[in-house]
């Protein structure tokens, strides 16, 4: 018998949003619209209670650290993030990252197009990976590269232009590099877990990809999303916002909230696997990236990705009668991950051990 062909791709690459808007008749493509906008998705209310500002400096210091490790505890188990200030970069160094994305997303589209990502790979320049034909699109342009480790940095789609480009984005990764350490450490020390604990998980080959989300100002911003709801697949993600454009927004009992602008602050949030690792008690918290109908916005993701072939399973410690294991043992979550989202779907409902 014949072998059956390989089923045809459908991730054809799709023209860039930020094309989409130089259209002088804005008629943009039906596959943006989110036909369940209900009431739009500009109304999310203002968290009541902020969203927890973490310090660094109070969890370094020996006499602050215990009430400081409390207030991270707190934060990922309720809204599964917090800011983090005193983090060690400084404001300059921020903008500068923040700069040099913003020069990429201004080139020529022929000059941006030298990285194009290609179909079936998530890295280089480009925007939503098409895996289904229903899919609805996201009303934003990214560039996305795999940082960490440093010997599988892919080049090839690495901008040239502009020339700081790559300077900076090594230096930021090295920046998050240690950061990341400090804080799976601080996390850890919150569980009163052994410090190294979710550290391991990413020792040499944890992945950190990088992604670049530009979102051009879009006419509909009541029916069309930047980035849908979806959790991340990571470890732990650090956002780096835009300085004056909000747009994140997060959900906490069914409720969407604007996440403010702290321009020297990072925005870390828990990723499903850190839900799973620590058996479900932090949480990794649904969000979605609205647009505006006037001005551009532009941010800088960093995800800490565990090692793909690293086994994901609860913390021993804890699992116990009163809180029983929530979740499977699981491996390379990214790429189920991947899958899901662009289905709309939650990848770590499949990881769940149903009662
Ligand atoms: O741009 C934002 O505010 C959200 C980005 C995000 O959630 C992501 O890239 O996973
Ligand atoms: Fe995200």
């Amino acid at each position: 018998m014949a072998e059956s062909p390989a089923p045809a791709t459908i991730d054809v690459p799709v023209k860039s949003v930020q094309e989409l808007v130089l259209d002088p008749e804005n008629n943009f493509p039906d596959n943006y619209i989110h036909k369940d906008a209900g009431a739009g998705f500009q109304d999310a209310l203002l968290p009541t209670q902020e969203i927890p500002v973490i310090d660094l400096g109070l969890i370094m210091s020996a006499a602050t650290a215990e009430q400081e490790l409390t207030n991270l505890h707190s934060a990922l188990s309720t809204w599964g993030c917090f800011q983090i200030i005193n983090h060690g970069m400084t404001r300059s160094f921020l903008d500068e990252v923040r700069q040099v994305s913003k020069q990429f997303f201004e080139l020529p589209k022929e000059e941006k197009q030298k990285f194009a990502r290609e179909p079936n790979d998530i890295e280089g320049y480009g925007n939503d990976m098409i895996l289904s034909k229903n899919q609805t699109l996201d009303w934003s342009d990214r560039i996305v590269l795999k940082v960490q480790p440093e010997d599988q940095r892919k080049f090839k789609v690495w901008p040239e232009k502009p020339k700081d480009f790559k300077n900076v984005l090594a230096e930021y990764s090295e920046r998050i590099k240690l950061l990341t350490k400090e804080i799976l450490k601080a996390m850890a020390k919150s569980l009163n877990l052994e410090e190294e604990c979710f550290l391991r998980q990413c020792e040499e080959r944890a992945q950190v990809f990088v992604r670049f989300n530009y979102y051009p100002p879009c006419p509909r911003p009541d029916l069309v999303l930047g980035l849908k709801p979806h959790a991340d697949g990571s470890l732990i993600t650090f956002l780096l916002q835009d300085k004056e454009v909000e747009g994140l927004q997060l959900l906490r009992d069914n409720q969407w909230f604007k996440v403010p602008i702290i321009s020297e602050a990072l925005l870390v949030n828990a990723g499903d696997v850190l839900e799973i690792l620590s058996n479900g008690i932090f949480k990794s918290p649904m969000h979605r990236a609205v647009i505006n109908s006037e001005k551009e916005r532009l941010t800088v993701v960093m995800f800490v990705v565990a090692d793909p072939e690293k086994v994901i399973e609860p913390v021993e410690e804890l699992v116990n009668e009163s809180r029983p294991r929530l979740y499977k043992s699981v491996k390379n979550y990214a790429k189920i991950h991947i899958q899901y989202y662009q289905q709309g779907k939650r990848a770590i409902e499949g990881a769940k051990i149903q009662p």
